[in-house]
């Protein structure tokens, strides 16, 4: 279904509050059905991917109570789990598919696994081949590269194993199989990842140490029942950070936003592009801190990101491209060819759908070039059922000179149900 947003004739005013970390709902609903006993989650992200996670748990005999953004999960421990009869269905989201895979694979169950069409493109090989190495018994397409993936589980041995790809999901998935492994794992990323679920893992008293860039994760014992406070997602508020930047005259307040520093990138390309911001941190002692962001419209200025900046703004660089259609000089985006493997191939989609909006931006083997600033005008933006892509287009709206037209602008449902409400809140008087 499609929708036409219309550009802004005011400013952007007011104060929204960020809804839940959709990296943080998923492994909130993990470790609460691992664990025995009763899990309380508040703020939780009822956002179609994380449902996706909750419906795959109560496949598997978890009872999960869910009420908008709390959610009470009542479970009998990792080894009750219960064979189900039906696929495991985790809809569009990358983030179950992997974490699920690794969890499942030191169980004591059958389970088929499958996605929507995006996810069957999606690379699963990078999660199935190391699983397989810890003795993991995984059919699927492709030699189980690609989804449907059949899973029967069995007894791990943990893995020492250094990661080829700088993924946060490839790696919950080896540690969530590696906390019923029969021995250690150890694990040593080249290029730091968000770090929620070693975070998570020590919420819930597992035995998992962190020293530079190497983990090592003892096999767990029983968990047990914990309540679990998700944060805001600072890649939902990103769309806003970059909205408040680039619409003149605006200035925004987003509260209750998640500052773990594997997330945070964002804030340093703002800062090195010039942006108008300030962070007010709220719980600095917790292990996800969240702060309070305001930001207005300034002059911005063209970066360059690159390297281990990658994975900390990974799902923002749509909307980042986006601002450097309104900064002064060359923005180059590199090391990002994990963009190609997301919802959609992410390069090819904001080249593409920004050029049309009449940018000036070319894509390369592993990033973008973006050359600004450039007005935007009007146009019909094609979403590819990616919401990063449609929520790009419509922060672009607020600018563009004419009204901008999204296709199936429902996928925005997936990270940000609240999206198009918080626009509203913003621009109302
Ligand atoms: O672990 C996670 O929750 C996520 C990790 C990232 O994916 P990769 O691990 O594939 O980089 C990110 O793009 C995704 O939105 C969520
Ligand atoms: C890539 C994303 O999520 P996932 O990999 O979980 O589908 C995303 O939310 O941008």
């Amino acid at each position: 279904m499609e929708k036409t947003l219309y550009p802004l004739s005011e400013p952007l005013n007011g104060s929204i509050q960020i809804p839940g970390d959709k990296s943080i709902s998923h492994r909130a609903i993990m470790f609460g059905s691992v664990a025995k006993g009763e899990t309380i989650v508040s703020n939780f992200l009822p956002g179609a991917d994380c449902l996706s996670t909750i419906d795959c748990f109560r496949k598997l005999g978890v009872q999960i109570d869910q009420q908008d953004t709390t959610v009470t999960i009542s479970s009998e421990g990792f080894h009750s789990f219960k064979e189900p009869a039906e696929i495991l269905d985790t809809g569009n989201s990358g983030t179950t598919t992997r974490l699920l895979t690794g969890l499942l694979a030191g169980s004591s169950i059958f389970a088929v696994i499958k996605g929507d069409e995006s996810i069957s493109k999606r690379p699963m090989g990078r999660v199935t081949n190391p699983l397989r190495k810890m003795g993991a018994i995984i059919h699927g397409r492709e030699e189980a590269q690609f989804t449907p993936l059949a899973i029967s589980g069995t007894k791990l041995q943990g893995i020492n194993y250094t990661m080829p790809v700088a993924s946060a999901q490839v790696k919950s998935a080896i540690l969530l199989a590696g906390l019923h492994s029969e021995s250690e794992t150890v694990l040593q990323e080249n290029v730091k990842t968000r770090d929620h679920t070693e975070k998570m893992m020590e919420q819930f008293g597992v035995d998992i140490k962190v020293v530079d860039n190497t983990i090592h994760l003892k096999p767990a014992g029983e968990l047990h029942g914990r309540t679990i406070e998700v944060p805001g997602d600072i890649s939902s508020a990103a769309f806003f950070l970059v909205a408040g930047a680039i619409t003149p005259n605006s200035s925004i307040e987003l509260k209750n936003v998640g500052l773990n520093d594997t997330r945070t990138g964002i804030l340093d390309i703002l800062q090195a592009m010039n942006a108008t911001y300030k962070v007010t941190p709220q719980s600095v002692h917790s292990t996800e801190p969240v702060g309070t962001i305001s930001i207005e419209y300034s002059a911005l200025t063209g970066t360059t990101i690159d390297g281990s900046f990658i994975p900390r703004l990974i799902d923002e660089i749509p909307v980042i491209a986006l601002m450097a259609t309104q900064a002064v000089g060359k923005t180059i985006i590199k090391d990002a060819e994990e963009l190609k493997v997301k919802e959609t191939n992410r390069i090819d989609a904001v080249v593409t759908e920004l050029k049309k909006l009449g940018a000036t931006i070319e894509a390369t083997e592993d990033g973008m070039i973006i050359e600004g600033p450039t007005p935007l005008h009007g146009g019909t933006i094609q979403t590819y059922g990616d919401h990063r892509i449609a929520m790009m287009a419509s922060i672009a709206s607020l600018i563009s000179s004419d009204p901008i037209t999204i296709d199936n602008y429902h996928c925005i449902n997936v990270s940000y149900p609240t999206f198009f409400d918080h626009i509203e809140k913003l621009t109302t008087k």
